[in-house]
């Protein structure tokens, strides 16, 4: 076997890691602009942040989310989605913060 012998097993792997890398720039994009727009709720709402956090509406974000993500589930999507959320309301936060200045 020469040096730069390939497993067909390391090609699959090499594919669908490029497959994970192209899914995640996605992600990043979604995420980005989700916290754009948790952020301009955040200043519609009367008490925006962390202070006007609202766990109906976020229950309600889980669920509709556990019909499209049947393999991942509620309890997996809600841990995923309390840190999303979480992120938008820092990013909300310091960029009022940042406005106040
Ligand atoms: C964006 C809102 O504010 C907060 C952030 C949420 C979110 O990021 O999905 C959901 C509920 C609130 O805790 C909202 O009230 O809709």
């Amino acid at each position: 076997m020469s040096d730069h012998y390939i497993a067909p097993r390391d090609v699959r792997l090499s594919e669908v890691r490029a497959a994970i890398d192209h899914v995640d720039a996605e992600l990043a994009v979604l995420l980005e602009r989700r916290a754009a727009l948790s952020g301009a709720v955040q200043r519609l709402k009367p008490v925006g942040g962390f202070a006007g956090r609202d766990p109906e509406r976020e229950r309600q974000v889980v669920e509709a989310m556990a019909h499209r993500a049947p393999r991942l589930g509620p309890d997996r999507l809600a841990r995923i989605m309390n840190v999303v959320i979480e992120a938008g309301l820092e990013v909300a936060e310091e960029e009022r913060g940042a406005r106040a200045r």
